[in-house]
């Protein structure tokens, strides 16, 4: 690797379609380990460090105060250009997600698909981040490392392996190049361009992030044409370390196309439509799903997959956390077991947490009737179980029926 390059790695087979992973400010291109083995199964995924940050030199940037996101979209476009790609996708965190709104509205003809995780249009006070910068140049990153964890996770997930690590690389951060990425956001104010943005878009929040809370999220999504929405529960900024499960599936349905299918036709609506199945239900089941159709059941798989999946499911008008609790209380109501014991595991991975699935289920007692409420909650904890006795397990991997 020459200096004048940010240090990136490439996973996943070489002639698949390109995307590119930008990170936050005190994380290393390790931020993205809990997607990548899902996003390279079909890309080919290009993950950079930041200047500064895990293996990329600090002097990427100036170090006077005028290091600005042009400069940073400007080392993100001569990689791709290294890999001979025109076109290619692109999700970042909160920074590394700010460099691709930038790119998406300044070189809309690079950037096919954009994902933003935990990101904004506009990082709040400039002077925040010029102070910032001038703190970590005299003390060093070590500055930062006691208030990250309450920023990063919500309670406790700081202290996991997966946390800890997180801290480390904040810890082995150059001075400089954070300092620098600091100039970067307090000089960036992307809001007056997000309208300009034409790629499909993904917006995700953490409901419990400090740093970039969900009204930031909204105001992307309000203002980038077509843009969709996804708030996380159970996450603060580093959303996608610990709420890995979440922001994979919605980042897979998001790069597969899933905008909504509405007008299409029946193709894409079936393709919209098993690309949301499989990102809500999960891969496994729908392969079982699929490798189960006869010809018997066929004209049916195709119904629901192109109608519930790619009309209703696919709609922009309700969020699926939404979506994942009308859905409960109407197989609760009905009775479907089965059908519901799926809808558990497909609304966890939508971002409902236990509790939140636990007050569905109560207010399902009101008016669904208390022995439906029973037998919900018995299948609910079943399946909590299940998943519990397999912790690696996905929780959208399940073997319960479906249609
Ligand atoms: O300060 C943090 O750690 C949160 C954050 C703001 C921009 C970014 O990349 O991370």
């Amino acid at each position: 690797m020459t200096d004048d390059r940010p240090h990136h790695d490439l996973t996943g087979p070489p002639t698949a379609p390109p995307l590119v992973l930008g990170p936050s400010i005190g994380t290393s291109l390790a931020v993205w380990e809990p997607q990548l083995p899902a996003l390279a199964r079909e890309h080919r995924v290009l993950r950079w460090d930041l200047p500064g940050h895990g293996r990329s030199p600090a002097a990427l940037l100036p170090s006077d105060g005028s290091a600005t996101i042009d400069a940073l979209a400007a080392l993100v476009l001569r990689l791709a250009d290294e890999q001979g790609w025109e076109r290619f996708a692109y999700a970042g965190i909160s920074i590394g997600g700010a460099v691709g709104l930038h790119l998406a509205a300044h070189h809309p003809d690079r950037v096919g698909c954009l994902s933003v995780v935990c990101s904004s249009a506009r990082f709040g006070d400039p002077a925040v981040w010029r102070e910032r910068a001038a703190l970590v140049r005299a003390e060093g990153t070590e500055a930062m490392v006691a208030s990250r964890p309450g920023t990063w996770f919500s309670h406790g997930f700081a202290q996991s392996p997966a946390g800890a690590a997180l801290i480390e690389d904040l810890r082995a951060t150059d001075r400089a190049g954070y300092a620098a990425c600091c100039d970067v956001l307090a000089s960036y104010d992307m809001t007056a361009d997000l309208e300009r943005i034409m790629a499909p878009t993904l917006v995700v929040a953490g409901r419990d992030d400090p740093a970039t809370p969900p009204a930031h999220a909204r105001r992307i999504a309000d203002a980038v044409p077509g843009a969709s929405l996804l708030e996380i529960a159970g996450a603060a900024h580093l959303a996608g370390v610990e709420r890995p499960e979440a922001v994979t599936a919605a980042l897979l349905a998001h790069l597969s196309g899933t905008a909504p299918a509405r007008p299409g036709d029946d193709a894409s609506r079936h393709a919209a439509g098993m690309a949301v199945r499989r990102a809500v239900l999960g891969e496994a089941h729908v392969d079982r799903a699929v490798a189960r159709t006869t010809p018997f059941t066929a004209r049916f798989q195709d119904f629901i997959t192109r109608y519930a999946w790619g009309e209703i499911w696919t709609g922009d008008g309700l969020d699926r956390r939404t979506r994942s609790c009308i859905t409960l209380t109407a197989l609760i109501a009905h009775g479907h077991d089965a059908e519901l014991a799926m809808h558990i595991r497909a609304a966890l991975t939508n971002g409902l947490t236990r509790e939140e699935i636990g007050e569905v289920l109560l207010q399902s007692a009101i008016y669904c009737g208390v022995p439906a409420a029973n037998s919900a909650f018995a299948t609910a904890q079943r399946i909590f179980d299940e998943i519990d006795a397999t912790p690696h397990v996905d929780s959208a991997s399940h073997s319960d029926t479906e249609k």
